[in-house]
Order: structure tokens, then sequence, then C-alpha cells
């Protein structure tokens, strides 16, 4: 298990490291556009987990969608404070 900041600072530093066989890297290469439909995915699947398959299944895709939106934010260059300050 780890938090929210844990998984960004292993992002970042894959990121930086260019990490083989990352996926992170990998769809870092890919670009914002390919990151933000991935974005628009796992946020419709955790909307019909909801909806439809109960928590445990709800928290999965929610998952994947944090994921989702840290690769946005590394590829736009955002740090967790830039984001933090909207909040
Ligand atoms: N938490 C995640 C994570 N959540 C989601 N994903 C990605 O999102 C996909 C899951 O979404 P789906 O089930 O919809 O995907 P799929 O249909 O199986 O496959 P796709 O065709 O959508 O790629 C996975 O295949 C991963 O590509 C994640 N990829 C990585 N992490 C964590 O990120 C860290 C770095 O990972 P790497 O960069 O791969 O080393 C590690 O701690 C990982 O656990």
């Amino acid at each position: 298990m780890k938090t929210f900041e844990e998984l960004f600072a292993e992002l970042q530093a894959k990121a930086a490291a260019g990490t083989p066989g990352s996926g992170t890297v990998a769809a870092l290469e890919r670009g914002v556009h390919f990151i933000g439909k991935k974005v628009v995915e796992e946020a419709a699947e955790s909307w019909m987990a909801a909806e439809h398959e109960g928590p445990q299944r709800t928290a999965e895709e929610i998952s994947q969608l944090l994921y989702q939106v840290q690769v946005l934010m590394l590829a736009s260059g955002l740090e967790l404070e830039d984001v933090y300050r909207h909040l």
C-alpha cells in the first residue's frame, strides 16, 4: 500500500531516470493526448463501477484514475503543490 504522495515521488523518480520497462515512462513518451484519454477512460470506469459494481471495484478503478491523474501532472510539469494550492 502507498499514499498519493509516495506514488507521485515514485513516478517522478522513474520519469527522471527514464526507467526501462516503466509503463509511466512509456506513457510520458506518448504524450498528453494519450495520457488524457487514459484519465477519461479511468474516470468513466470509476463511475460505472460506483453505479454497478460495488465499493471494492470502485476503489480499484479510483486507484487507477489517481495514477493516471499523476501521470498527467508529470506530463504537464506540475508538482503536488501546484495542485494542492487550489484545494
Ligand atoms: N498504480 C499504478 C497503476 N494504476 C493503473 N495503471 C495503468 O493502468 C492500466 C490499468 O488500466 P486497465 O485495467 O483499464 O488497463 P488494461 O485494459 O488492462 O490495459 P490498457 O490497455 O488500458 O493499458 C495498467 O495496465 C497500467 O498501465 C498503473 N500503472 C502503474 N501503477 C503504479 O505506478 C508505479 C510505477 O509503475 P511503472 O511506471 O509501470 O513502473 C508502480 O508502483 C505501479 O504499481
